[in-house]
């Protein structure tokens, strides 16, 4: 099918994009990679009249590094994410998960803002945003406002974000030193979404005892799933295999999933509890191995 006919607008500025909002209101709908919303035009599932490119402004596809701060653009594409080095460095569980997201060209094209916005509790990014404790930044037609992750995604596809408003930024804190992340997750076929994600980034202190744990899980529930209670068990603790166990075991019983035709509640639990217990090993063993040799033997 074709998309019911709509006027594109082509802003330059995130002032021109949100005057357009607030001038067309529910009537209009913000273009980013067009990798959800544009098979959503063509099966008319949507039919916004306007459509509003967010492809010319410039200042949406920069990624910027400071010693306290990195900030990513909306525009910022998967790809050119997982280009930077400084995602690499500051945002390590960002950096691992952005391969996993469907298939190559969709990685071209689709950005990381989109994702947030779109909502998916399955995507990567979403769930990502929330174990990092990411700040959205939103501008309408007011200004600018800045939301914490953990408050920004409401239910599937809701998030807080008004008609007349762009998320225009993501905001981390750089990972400390002697951090390590890992990403895996369970899907039908290679770049589907999938059934169940799940991602770490964890950082040992000097001694070789974990100061910081960061888990999130995709797919479990109506929004990104963070597994604090697994995080907290991690944190003061010498990790070896029985508290890794343990940890994965309360990520696991944490979650509330709800079946559907390509999963039972039960098989997402397991899943998601396993999954856990995988990328916890692999970004322990990643942190362990930035630390000088002595210390790697201290954290083993
Ligand atoms: C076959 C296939 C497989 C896929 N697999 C995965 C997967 O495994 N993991 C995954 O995460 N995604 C997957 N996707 C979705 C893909 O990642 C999309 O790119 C993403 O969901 C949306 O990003 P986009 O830039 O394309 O946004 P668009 O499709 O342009 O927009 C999506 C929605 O967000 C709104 N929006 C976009 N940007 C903004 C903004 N800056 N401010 C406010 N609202 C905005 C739009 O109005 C629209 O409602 C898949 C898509 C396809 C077609």
């Amino acid at each position: 099918m074709k998309p019911v006919d709509f006027d594109l607008h082509q802003p330059t500025t995130v002032a021109e994009a949100t005057a357009l909002l607030a001038k067309y209101g529910d009537e209009s709908k913000v273009l980013a990679g067009g990798q959800s919303l544009i098979p959503l035009l063509n099966f008319r599932l949507a039919r916004p009249e306007h459509l509003i490119d967010l492809g010319r402004i410039a200042s949406l596809t920069t990624v910027h590094r400071t010693a306290d701060e990195l900030s990513i653009g909306a525009m910022v594409t998967y790809d050119r994410a997982h280009q930077s080095t400084a995602v690499r460095e500051a945002a390590p569980l960002l950096a691992e998960a952005l391969p996993h997201i469907a298939h190559r060209a969709i990685r071209a094209r689709g950005t990381v803002g989109g994702s947030v916005a779109h909502a998916d509790p399955a995507a990567e990014m979403p769930a990502v945003t929330r174990a990092l404790d990411a700040v959205l930044v939103v501008a309408g037609p007011q200004g600018r406002r800045e939301i914490d992750a953990s408050e920004f995604f409401l239910a599937n596809l809701v998030t807080v974000l008004r008609d007349d408003e762009l998320l225009v930024e993501i905001r981390l804190k750089p990972a400390p030193a002697r951090t390590g992340a890992a990403f895996d997750e369970v899907a039908r076929r290679r770049g589907d979404f999938a059934l169940v994600g799940a991602g770490a980034q964890i950082t040992l202190a000097a001694d070789g005892t974990v100061e910081q744990a960061r888990i999130c899980i995709t797919g479990v529930e109506r929004t990104p799933h963070r597994a604090t209670e697994a995080e907290s068990l991690l944190v003061g603790s010498r990790p070896d295999v029985r508290t890794i166990e343990a940890a994965a075991a309360r990520a696991q019983a944490g979650v509330e999933p709800t079946g559907d035709l390509h999963a039972t509640a039960d098989y997402r639990r397991d899943v998601a509890g396993a999954l856990v217990e995988r990328v916890v090993t692999e970004a322990l063993d990643r942190a362990a191995q930035t630390m000088s040799p002595s210390l790697q033997e201290k954290s083993a």
